[in-house]
């Protein structure tokens, strides 16, 4: 393909990625991967450097463009070379015209920025690091590093390495013998935070595919009572297969009906030793893995979350024993789905009181602490450390 044709295709693929944002459709990645289906005749080279081309814009626009072409246009407001690949050739975009705007560039949408004020966000666009867990019922990282070239220890996570280079993990037989699962520092923090024993009864209540449950059954050595729940069934059965691969015996999954969640937990009431609440959440901590998130985010949306995440938050806490934790995260950066929603639940709860999930890393927020890519190299993530009064 001429430079113009993939400049062209980069414009189409973000129509679709800004129609599908509108209309809550597929992930860009999706979006992408159906549009190369039916383009044969895009080679490898071809698809590397469109894919390219549409993050970069997507990237610069915290905005929802209007099109691809304004998004485009925008993008070769920093690399003016583009502007020549307007030629009008056959497979390459019309010449810019007279007037044309192109998408303003900005790190966030404007309606948001002052709820993001004490944060780097310049940060939450940089490209993100391939961190791994080591499964511990499986494996031992010292003798995983020495199996892969160039990985690293995590700072803070014990069992974390982070890759040099990308690596399609999923063909490695480390990650088809279960002895690593692909998962960010902050993630494998959150997990730690719930210091899960083996033995004990540990509710994760938004489980989803289950990639917290799995570091949880590491920590307790596959002794004692996991219970994953979620109500997206499709998540929740993906979790079956992960747990095998991952040795993991002591899991048990419950899907609940929306709204009617605490039907289907009557027999844990005050029994749980922890409960992990790793709340569905706008994702503000994760734009630098899915940066057109931000394009899809919409202040009805986040006002719909805050109140499902307070409802489970209360959830949580009827399932907690006397004396034991309930660990509230979100991957946000947020104060009204972090720090805003612990505040409230501890003025509605007297006695529970909160501590520091973890020693560092992370910077004090209310009443738990704030992981962000600037400070931390995570993804972005507020958890807080709750314990009930015994
Ligand atoms: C942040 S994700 C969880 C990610 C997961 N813990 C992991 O580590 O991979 C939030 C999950 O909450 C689930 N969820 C949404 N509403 C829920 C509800 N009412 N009760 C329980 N889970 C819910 C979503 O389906 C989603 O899987």
């Amino acid at each position: 393909m001429t430079p113009s044709a993939r400049l062209q295709s980069a414009i189409e693929l973000l129509d679709a990625i800004i129609t599908a944002a509108r209309g809550a459709g597929p992930a860009a990645d999706t979006v992408i991967a159906a549009y190369f289906k039916t383009r044969r005749y895009a080679g490898s080279g071809d698809r590397r450097a469109i894919r390219e081309l549409v993050y970069l814009a997507i990237r610069r626009a915290g905005e929802r463009p209007e099109n691809g072409r304004a998004a485009m246009l925008g993008l070769a407001e920093n690399e003016p070379d583009l502007r020549d690949l307007f030629d009008g050739s056959p497979h390459g975009p019309a010449p810019i015209a007279n007037g044309e705007s192109p998408a303003p560039a900005s790190a966030v949408p404007a309606w948001l920025a002052p709820r993001l004020a004490h944060v780097d966000t310049g940060a939450l666009l940089e490209r993100a690091p391939l961190d791994l867990r080591v499964n511990r019922l499986k494996a031992d990282r010292g003798d995983v590093l020495d199996e892969l070239p160039g990985a690293a220890p995590t700072r803070f996570a014990p069992s974390g390495l982070r890759l040099a280079d990308s690596l399609p993990v999923e063909q490695h037989p480390l990650w088809r013998d279960g002895a690593v699962e692909v998962q960010d520092e902050g993630s494998q923090l959150i997990a730690l935070a719930c210091r899960a024993q083996p033995g004990e009864t540990v509710v994760d209540l938004c489980a989803g595919a289950g990639g917290k449950t799995l570091a949880l059954a590491a920590d307790m050595g596959g002794e004692g009572r996991l219970i994953a729940c979620d109500t997206d069934r499709g998540r929740l059965s993906r979790l079956p297969p992960r747990a095998e691969r991952a040795g993991a015996a002591n899991i048990e999954t419950r899907l609940l009906d929306p709204n009617r969640e605490a039907e289907a937990l009557v027999d844990l009431l005050g029994v749980a030793d922890c409960v992990l609440v790793d709340a569905p959440c706008s994702g503000t901590g994760t734009w630098r893995r899915n940066p057109e998130a931000r394009w899809r985010l919409t202040p009805d949306r986040l006002g719909r979350l805050t109140s499902l995440q307070s409802r489970l938050l209360e959830l949580a806490a009827t399932l907690v024993r006397p004396g034991g934790r309930l660990i509230y995260a979100v991957c946000s950066l947020l104060d009204e789905e972090g720090a805003d929603q612990v505040a409230t639940f501890l003025a509605a709860h007297p006695g529970w009181r909160a501590a520091r999930p973890f020693p560092a890393p992370g910077i004090d927020r209310g009443a738990g602490v704030l992981l962000s890519p600037s400070t931390d190299g995570t993804d972005g993530f507020f958890v807080a450390s709750i314990e009930s009064p015994c």
